[in-house]
């Protein structure tokens, strides 16, 4: 990307879009443009229209979606699939129409086949079926990251993908039953302990296996495809290691500081029961993530105690 280049960061105010706005910024890139939901609400095409037109970016990152945890998803699956699925065709359309040079468009691990071969590899997309919970979100990011596929075998364009694996960090959701697990781990803890309580109870058997990736990495490795890959596959983004969340929950009670009790109830969705990344092709690419769980676990908690307003989003 050219330093002086026109950057649009979709979704800025998210756990992500602000991530991928503080890597630009620490790599020197300064014309950054957004706009809040308010400003612009990604699902009108009227509107979407009109910004592109208006601004025409020479690059993109598409990190705005309607996005929430395994309860979240499965509760609504009618609106995560039109919102998704409006929102990138709007966005990813006007890009094309106004020339823009390179998009960056975001997958999610949990689009891969609900029981693919692990770990998984790109080249498992769509080969069999998907998790029920999330079927809708998939089916919207599928087709997105396909539009930006069959825009390349058409017209030529330069517009790539990737396939991050569970994010968390600064700026995540921590709605208590609408957030993925870590957010809502953290809260948990945090308010069992300042609460003196002593038992807490988590979701499903704690059985499911999950791969993490700090935000701020994920960010600078979309940066740097950005810079360094063109091509129609995606590229998966994790760090190639898995947990149970009965550890995961144990190692946030211990970054916390919560020491009671924890109980489980089977009744809430396990989900996916193991979703690991094959990390060779970015690793391939030059590329490797620096924060390793528990330090992740830590900076975010801080995040959480000295950002009260995010954890209410
Ligand atoms: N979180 C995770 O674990 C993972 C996330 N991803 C992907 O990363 C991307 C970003 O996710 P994340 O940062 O976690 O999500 P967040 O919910 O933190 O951020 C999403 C952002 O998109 C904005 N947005 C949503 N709908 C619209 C709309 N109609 N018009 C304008 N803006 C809108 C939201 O604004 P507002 O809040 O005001 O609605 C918010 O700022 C998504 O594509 C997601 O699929 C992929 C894998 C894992
Ligand atoms: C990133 C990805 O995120 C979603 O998939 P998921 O990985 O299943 O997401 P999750 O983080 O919500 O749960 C992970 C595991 O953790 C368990 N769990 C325990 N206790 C809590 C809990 O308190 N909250 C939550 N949310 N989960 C809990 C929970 O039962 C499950 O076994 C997708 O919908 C999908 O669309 C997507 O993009």
């Amino acid at each position: 990307m050219n330093k002086d280049g026109k950057i649009y960061v979709a979704g800025h105010r998210g756990m992500v879009g602000s991530a991928i706005v503080r890597s630009l910024e620490r790599n020197g890139y300064h014309n950054i443009i957004t706009r809040t939901h308010k400003e612009l609400d990604l699902t009108r095409q009227d509107q979407v229209e009109k910004f592109f037109a208006e601004e025409k970016p020479d690059y993109v990152f598409l990190a705005a979606a309607k996005v929430g945890g395994i309860v979240a998803n499965s509760e609504a699956l009618a609106d995560f699939m039109y919102d998704n699925m409006i929102l990138e065709m709007n966005v990813i359309h006007e890009a094309w129409k106004n020339n823009c040079k390179k998009l960056l468009f975001l997958g999610s691990s949990c689009i891969y086949p609900r029981m693919a071969p692990q770990p998984m590899k790109e080249n498992c997309l769509l080969t069999s079926e998907l998790e029920k919970t999330n079927e809708a979100y998939a089916l919207a990011k599928i087709s997105g990251l396909k539009y930006c596929e069959f825009l390349n075998r058409q017209y030529g364009t330069d517009y790539i993908s990737c396939m991050p694996t569970n994010l968390y960090g600064p700026n995540d959701n921590y709605h208590p039953t609408h957030s993925h697990v870590l957010p809502a781990l953290i809260r948990r803890f945090h308010e069992a302990k300042e609460q003196g309580l002593t038992e807490v109870t988590c979701w499903g058997t704690g059985s499911p296996l999950r791969e993490f990736l700090y935000v701020d990495d994920l960010a600078d490795g979309c940066v740097y495809l950005m810079n360094n890959y063109s091509g129609n596959e995606t590229v998966n983004m994790g760090t190639g290691k898995e947990l149970t969340i009965k550890e995961l929950t144990e190692l946030v009670a211990k970054v916390v500081g919560y020491t009671g009790e924890i109980k489980w109830d089977p009744s809430k969705p396990d989900g996916t029961p193991r979703k690991l990344l094959d990390v060779s092709k970015l690793e391939g690419l030059g590329f490797h993530y620096k924060t390793e769980l528990e330090e992740g676990i830590r900076l975010t908690y801080e995040d959480f105690l000295h950002n009260p307003m995010r954890a209410e989003r």
